[in-house]
C-alpha cells in the first residue's frame, strides 16, 4: 500500500554554490520570497526574527496571506496550530523589515539574481526562497465539469455547484476526498477509488473499516474542534484561477470546511455515499457527447444503475470497471502538482519526477542562492529512517522556517544542523470528526514484509495500530482520543527494544505511560 509520500531520492546533482559576495554586498540586495502561503509567510517571519535589519520582500499572487496562530508543540515532532488568512498589513506590522508585494512572478534570472513580475517590476535578491505551493492535479484538462479544490476561490466554486447538485462523483482516495465524503449533505456521492479500501493515503484497511460506518451515518456530533480556521472570501486577483496564466491562492488547510456549507439540492442530511472500489475514470463525457456517441445501456453491462441512460445529467463518468454514472459535476481530488511554472524556464533547476524543485538537506535547490520550501519542493536528501515528505500544512511550516535559518546561515557562511522536525514524520489531523495522529512509518512505508503490526480497536471509539520492526516501533496510527501519542512518539525516537512487552504494549489495562517513565 503506497502512502503519498515516498522516501526522497539522493540529491547527487544538488551542489549549492555559495556566491562570492562579501557579507556587506550580500546584505544590500536582501532576501526575496515568492509565495504567500504558509511556507512563504513562515519563512518571512523567521527571516525577520533572525535578521531584523535586512530587507525582506515577500511576493505573493494572492492578496491575503496565511498566518499560523496558537502554535502548540504537542510532542517533540508533533505540532498543532490554527491557520488564518490575514492581510499583508498584519505581517508588515509584526515584522517591520518585511515588505509584501501583491504581484505575480513571471520569471527569474539566476545569474543576475533578479526576479521579474508580470507588472514589470524587478526584484534583486541575495537569497531567494521559492514557496509557490501547488495546484490540484486534475484527471482531465479544461473540462468545466471537473473541478479541483485548493484555495478559497475553488471552494466557493465547488460550493456554488454543489448547491444545485443531486449527485457528484468524487475521484481520489486522499485527504480531500475523505473530508468531502464526510461533509457533503443533501447530495448523493459516488466515490471512485483505485484501492480496495478507503483513505489509502492516510491509513490501512483496518482503519478504513473503522471509518466505513460513517459513510452512511449522519455526521458525528461535533466534538471540541481540534483547530479553528478563519477564511475570508476574496475578490479575484492575480491569483485567480479564472486567468489563464494565473497562480492560485494559498492552499486551504486544517478545518477548511468550517464556515462552508456543503449542501446539495436534496433534503436529507444523512450521507449517501456509494464507493466504487479498484477503478479509475476512463472517460468523462458531456450530455451531448454521451448522446452523440450513441451510447446505450448495453455498452455498460457492469452498470448497476440503468436510470443513468434515461436521466438527463450534465456529465457522465465512465469508470474502468465499466460502470457508468451520470452526475452534476466531478471533483478530482487526485493530489497536487508543484507550481514551478515561472522557474522552469531556468533550465538549471533539478526537478524531481513528481514535478517538485529538488532541495537538499539545507532546502537549497540546484541553483546557487535559490532555496525552496513547502508544496513546491521535493525533499531530495537521504531522509531519517522515520521521516518522509508529504505535502502537508505542518511540513510547509517546518520547511519555511528551516529554509529561513538556512538562508541566513548560508549568507553568513555558517554551518547549521537540520531541524529536529525532519527526524520523525508526525501529522495530527481530523477525519470523520475523529482525532487522527500519524507517526513515523505509520503504514509500514518502505519497510518491506519484515515488520509486524499490533492492533487495538474499539468500534466507534478508537483504533490504534503500531508498526514494529526488529522489536522497535517504526510508526503508529492513533485514531480517537487515545492519549498515546507522546509516549509512542518517544518510543519511536528512542528506538527502544519493545519485544519483552509483546502485545502488552497495547493492553488498555496497562498504563503504558507509567511503564516507560
Ligand atoms: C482542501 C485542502 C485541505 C487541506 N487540509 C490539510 C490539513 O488538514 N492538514 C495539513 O497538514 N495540510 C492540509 N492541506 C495541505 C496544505 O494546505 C498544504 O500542504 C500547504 O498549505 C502548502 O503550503 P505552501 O505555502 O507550500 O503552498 P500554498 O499554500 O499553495 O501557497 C502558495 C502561494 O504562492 C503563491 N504563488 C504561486 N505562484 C506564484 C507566482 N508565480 N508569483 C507569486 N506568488 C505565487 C500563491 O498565490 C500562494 O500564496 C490541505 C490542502 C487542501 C487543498
Ligand atoms: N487532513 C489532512 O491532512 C488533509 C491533507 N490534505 C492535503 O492536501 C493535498 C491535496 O489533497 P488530495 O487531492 O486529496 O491529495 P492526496 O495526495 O491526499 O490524495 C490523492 C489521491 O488521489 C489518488 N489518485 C491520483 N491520481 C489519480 C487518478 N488519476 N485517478 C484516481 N485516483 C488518483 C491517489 O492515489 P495514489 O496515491 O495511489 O496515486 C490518492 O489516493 C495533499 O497534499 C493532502 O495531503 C488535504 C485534505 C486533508
Amino acid at each position: 500500500m503506497a502512502a503519498s509520500g515516498e522516501v526522497g531520492e539522493k540529491a547527487d546533482e544538488i551542489a549549492p554554490l555559495p556566491p562570492d559576495l562579501e557579507p556587506e554586498q550580500a546584505r544590500a540586495a536582501g532576501f526575496v520570497i515568492v509565495g504567500g502561503g504558509i511556507a512563504g509567510v513562515t519563512c518571512a517571519e523567521q527571516l525577520s526574527a533572525l535578521s531584523p535589519d535586512d530587507p525582506i520582500t515577500l511576493l505573493s499572487a494572492s492578496p491575503l496571506i496565511k498566518s499560523v496562530t496558537n502554535f502548540r508543540q504537542v510532542g517533540r515532532a508533533m505540532e498543532e496550530f490554527d491557520v488564518e488568512e490575514t492581510t499583508t498589513d498584519a505581517l508588515q506590522k509584526a515584522c517591520p523589515n518585511v515588505r509584501v508585494v501583491h504581484t505575480l512572478v513571471k520569471s527569474l534570472d539566476t545569474d543576475k539574481h533578479e526576479v521579474y513580475t508580470e507588472d514589470g517590476q524587478t526584484f534583486p535578491y541575495t537569497k531567494l526562497c521559492i514557496c509557490t505551493g501547488g495546484q490540484p492535479k486534475l484527471i482531465t484538462k479544461d473540462n468545466l465539469h471537473v473541478i479541483g479544490i485548493r484555495d478559497t476561490e475553488t471552494v466557493q466554486h465547488f460550493q456554488q455547484k454543489l448547491s444545485n447538485a443531486r449527485r457528484v462523483v468524487i475521484v481520489g482516495n486522499g485527504g480531500i476526498a475523505l473530508e468531502l465524503v464526510y461533509e457533503i449533505e443533501g447530495c448523493e456521492v459516488i466515490w471512485a477509488i483505485k484501492d480496495d479500501s478507503i483513505g489509502n493515503t492516510f491509513f490501512d484497511r483496518g482503519a478504513a473499516e473503522f471509518f466505513l460506518p460513517h459513510l452512511t451515518a449522519a455526521k458525528c456530533e461535533e466534538k471540541k474542534p481540534l483547530k479553528r480556521l478563519k477564511y475570508t472570501h476574496t475578490e479575484p486577483s492575480v491569483a485567480s484561477p479564472k486567468r489563464e496564466d494565473a497562480a492560485m491562492g494559498g492552499a486551504l488547510g486544517p478545518d477548511w470546511k468550517e464556515g462552508w456549507r456543503m449542501k446539495g439540492k436534496q433534503d436529507q442530511s444523512a450521507h449517501q455515499v456509494h464507493v466504487e472500489y479498484q477503478c479509475e475514470v476512463q472517460e468523462v463525457l458531456t450530455r451531448e457527447e454521451f448522446t452523440r456517441t450513441g451510447q446505450a445501456a448495453e455498452n455498460f453491462p457492469g452498470s448497476s444503475r440503468t436510470e443513468e441512460h434515461n436521466d438527463d445529467w450534465p456529465v457522465y463518468v465512465l469508470l474502468t470497471n465499466k460502470r457508468l454514472y451520470g452526475c452534476d459535476f466531478v471533483v478530482s481530488a487526485t493530489g497536487v502538482v508543484p507550481s514551478t511554472g515561472p522557474f522552469l524556464h531556468n533550465a538549471q533547476f533539478s526537478v524531481s519526477p513528481d514535478g517538485g524543485l529538488r532541495v537538499d538537506d539545507h532546502m537549497h535547490t540546484s541553483v546557487p542562492d535559490v532555496f525552496a520550501a513547502g508544496d513546491v519542493c521535493t525533499a531530495s536528501w537521504e531522509p531519517a529512517p522515520q521521516w518522509f515528505q508529504m505535502r502537508l500544512w505542518s511540513q510547509a511550516r517546518q520547511m519555511g522556517s528551516y529554509a529561513a535559518k538556512c538562508m541566513v546561515a548560508d549568507r553568513d557562511r555558517e554551518e547549521i544542523d537540520m531541524d529536529f522536525c525532519f527526524e520523525l514524520f508526525a501529522h495530527v489531523t481530523k477525519f470523520f470528526n475523529y482525532k487522527v495522529v500519524l507517526l513515523g512509518r505509520y503504514n509500514a512505508q518502505g519497510l518491506g514484509k519484515d515488520h509486524e503490526l499490533l492492533l487495538r480497536c474499539t468500534k466507534g471509539l478508537e483504533y490504534v495500530k503500531v508498526v514494529l520492526q526488529g522489536g522497535r516501533m517504526q510508526g503508529a496510527v492513533l485514531i480517537g482520543d487515545t492519549d498515546l501519542e507522546e509516549t509512542f512518539e518517544n518510543l519511536i525516537i528512542n528506538g527502544m527494544d519493545l519485544s519483552p512487552f509483546g502485545e502488552d504494549l497495547l493492553d488498555p489495562n496497562i498504563d503504558i505511560e507509567d511503564y516507560f517513565d
